[in-house]
């Protein structure tokens, strides 16, 4: 063997290393979001997402509750990447100004932020850059979310796995001040065989009782925020404190000594509340973010 095949053999050897690296990194993609992702290549992105979600607004309010569920859902499915979407909420207007160049992902971002905004909630920016993932399993879904009969620590530990902390999780769970239940989620609080939960309200047990009697119609469904329903404000944690949370996932978290004062905290003080959510929403919406090379943009039908 010559001198030269060695060197060759060695160089073809670091192309490889290097073609390997540069693959799992692609793979991996976690390159950072920036708030400016579009701006040469979409720059009116935002605006068009915003136009969408307010004229789905006008013809139906259930839109917005939806579109937050289903970002929180999105991004704890492998991460938020548009995987749980069969549909993008506002894709057909942002496809006809920006063919390929923006992300489904994205788009659920921005619409989940006005989504907020839309109903009275705080205003924030989003970070952009998200690439659409290329696996959607349905089987991924239920093991992946929060279940509404979760205690303290097994919602604290399921948001941790996605790097956000209890006080991420309290504000997150505000987002139940706008949207609905169907009776399903809560009814074993109702009818149990020791009866009504005793950390519910009585009262309002009584109330729910009535929309969700024993063999419901399963359409049926109950405002999460029994006071302001269609209003993005911090009453939801009033609503704990007078034992008028839906969920038992809802009311661990004034009844754990461990949450109960942020829970008290947010109730007494919106703006605290608002800067913590938005703190959060921008958390949530990094987790498992595919940039880069990884994934794709996917085109809307
Ligand atoms: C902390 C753990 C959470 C649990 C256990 C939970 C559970 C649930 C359940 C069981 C429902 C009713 C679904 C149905 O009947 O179809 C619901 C609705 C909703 N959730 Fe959550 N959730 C949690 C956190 C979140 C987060 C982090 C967000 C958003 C940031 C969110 C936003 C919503 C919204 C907006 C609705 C109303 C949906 C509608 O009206 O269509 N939830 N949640
Ligand atoms: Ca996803
Ligand atoms: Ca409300």
């Amino acid at each position: 063997m010559e001198f030269g095949d060695v060197w060759r053999r060695r160089r073809i050897g670091w192309l490889l290393v290097l073609i390997i690296s540069m693959g799992i990194f692609a793979r991996k993609g976690e390159g950072q979001l920036v708030e400016n992702f579009y701006k040469s290549t979409c720059p009116n992105v935002e605006q068009i997402v915003r136009q969408a979600v307010q004229n789905k607004f006008s013809q139906t309010t259930i839109t917005i509750p939806a579109t937050l569920i289903l970002f929180f859902h999105d991004c704890f499915v492998e991460g938020c990447d548009a995987s749980v979407m069969i549909s993008s909420p506002s894709g057909d207007a942002v496809e006809a100004a920006c063919l390929d160049r923006v992300s489904c992902a994205d788009i659920l971002a921005l619409a989940a932020r006005d989504a907020v905004v839309l109903t009275g909630g705080p205003n924030f920016n989003v970070e952009l850059g998200r690439r659409d993932g290329l696996i959607s399993k349905a089987s991924s879904v239920d093991r992946n979310l929060p279940s509404p009969n979760f205690d303290l620590n097994a919602l604290t530990s399921m948001f941790a796995r996605h790097g956000l902390s209890q006080t991420n999780m309290i504000a997150l769970s505000g987002a139940h001040t706008i949207g609905a239940s169907h009776c399903n989620c809560f009814f074993d609080r109702l009818f149990s065989t020791s009866g009504v939960d005793p950390s519910l309200n009585p009262a309002y047990a009584e109330q729910l009782k009535q929309v969700c009697p024993r063999n419901v119609d399963p359409s049926v469904v109950v405002k999460l925020d029994p006071t302001t329903p269609n209003t993005f404000d911090n009453l939801y944690y009033r609503n704990l404190m007078n034992r008028k949370g839906l969920f038992r996932s809802n009311e661990v978290l004034f009844t754990s000594s461990a949450s109960k004062g942020t829970v008290v905290g947010f109730a007494n003080n919106e703006r605290q509340f608002n800067t913590t959510f938005v703190e959060a929403m921008q958390k949530l919406g990094r987790v498992g973010v595919k940039t880069g090379r990884a994934g794709e943009i996917r085109r809307d039908w």
